[in-house]
């Protein structure tokens, strides 16, 4: 089956759409590519579905336009848009069978019987459901009559297909099997593909570009690698696994870093805006970040883990270090996942194959320019966010500065 893309581009221009006077989305610019696979991402009520039912004609806009090339389409009605649609639930004829299923957007065609067949087939064959056709949906798993919702959509050559959560009621392991699928079928049938997710993981695996969202606005637009590696602003870094967001403040600006004071400690950061000396910032650093220096580990806790002198997995160990107790330790597999608290109160995660107890003192280092600062902003740092003591009176010397700027932030 060959899904021609009817359009070379797909432009959304200032797209908004408003409930009762409150915005729901604004302003939304994006070009999507032909070809492209573009995941709509942010948090609950961001507004993404918003911007999927706007694309898919289900809501009017309120302000702004779409455009497929030259032709205006946000004037359209839904089916004559050409757009597939797949969503979180299925909604799939129960007393249908699989075959039936995915035959009937075309009979509605008035196809020729011929052709509605081998389509049929086709479509199902890419799915992998042959064994199911004759099956009623009732009959099969989540993940199968997922597949049989995709085989729906993309069985009528959609120009562009639309997924809202379409993994979300599946268990951990087939929405894993089944990102591999979309993203399987997408390039081998040559799909234009706009996917909505809340999910970081989902979206960073299986996009080329994401849109992150946050109350109707876009926040940033870039690739997987540039949204992982600079977030543009810290509720980006948030989204983006910077579970450690930490208020602080610009002390000195350095050539290629700047250090902040943050909860009684100093600290060498990377600028993600222009920043002065005496500038409110946000600093960011990924649990994963955030090392065990070498020999960094008192025993004290309890035996939960085995408490451990560690044998150390830093490569910064010549660097200055962050003292903090271990409080919580959870079991993620090869890792913990570990909450400490710094004597200034300055609550931190990270993530170590070491094996910690709670009680444990660590030391702890931030990989080479790992720590990223971002504008203030008025507003307050997400729930969890680490818990500071007092972050105006940087408690160390310069001399003990964190030199986390070893390496750049690429
Ligand atoms: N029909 C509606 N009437 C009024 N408000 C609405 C309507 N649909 C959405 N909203 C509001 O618009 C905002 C964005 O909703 P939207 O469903 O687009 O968010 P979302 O990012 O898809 O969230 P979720 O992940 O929870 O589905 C929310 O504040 C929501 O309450």
């Amino acid at each position: 089956m060959s899904t021609p893309t009817t359009f070379r581009e797909l432009r959304l221009d200032g797209v908004g759409r408003s409930f009762g006077g409150q915005d729901a989305l604004q302003g939304l610019d994006l070009t999507i590519r032909a070809g492209e696979f573009i995941a709509l991402l942010g948090p609950s009520g961001c507004g993404k579905s918003t911007a999927l039912n706007c694309l898919a004609g289900l809501l009017p806009l309120t302000a702004g336009s779409i455009w497929q090339d030259d032709k205006r389409v946000d004037t359209l009605p839904p089916e004559r848009r050409g757009f597939g649609m797949v969503f979180q639930n299925y909604a799939l004829f129960p007393h249908m069978t699989v075959r039936n299923n995915v035959a009937f957007g075309l009979q509605m065609r008035r196809l020729p019987k011929a052709e509605v067949t081998r389509r049929t087939e086709e479509a199902i064959r890419l799915v992998q459901l042959e064994e199911h056709v004759g099956k009623l949906p009732g009959q099969l798993s989540g993940g199968q009559q997922q597949r049989v919702a995709i085989a729906r959509a993309v069985v009528l050559e959609p120009s562009l297909v639309l997924m809202d959560e379409p993994l979300s009621n599946l268990d951990a392991k087939l929405r894993l099997e089944m990102r591999t699928e979309i993203r399987r079928l997408h390039q081998s049938l040559g799909l234009t593909t706009v996917y909505v997710t809340h999910d970081q993981e989902e979206a960073l695996s299986m996009a080329d570009r994401l849109v992150v969202l946050r109350k109707g606005s876009v926040q940033q637009v870039g690739t997987p690698e540039e949204l992982h590696n600079r977030p543009r602003n810290w509720h980006v870094a948030d989204f983006m696994g910077f579970r450690n967001l930490l208020p602080a403040t610009v002390a000195e600006v350095r050539d290629d870093h700047v250090v902040v004071a943050v909860g009684g400690l100093r600290l060498a950061a990377t600028p993600m805006v222009p920043l002065s000396a005496g500038d409110e910032v946000v600093v960011g650093v990924r649990p994963e970040d955030l090392t065990v220096a070498s020999g960094g580990v008192t025993g004290g806790g309890s035996p939960a883990y085995g408490s451990s002198t560690g044998s150390g997995t830093s490569t910064y160990a010549a660097e200055a270090t962050i003292e903090a107790r271990v409080e919580v330790v959870e079991y993620q597999g090869r890792e913990v996942a570990v909450e400490a608290r710094t004597p200034q109160g300055v609550r931190l995660h990270l993530r170590t194959a070491e094996r910690l107890a709670p009680g444990d003192t660590v030391s702890l280092a931030v990989a080479p320019g790992a720590l990223l600062a971002f504008a203030r902003g008025d507003e307050a740092l997400p729930s969890g966010a680490p818990v500071l003591g007092d972050a105006s009176e940087p408690a160390t010397s310069r001399d003990g500065v964190l030199a986390t700027t070893g390496g750049e932030v690429s």
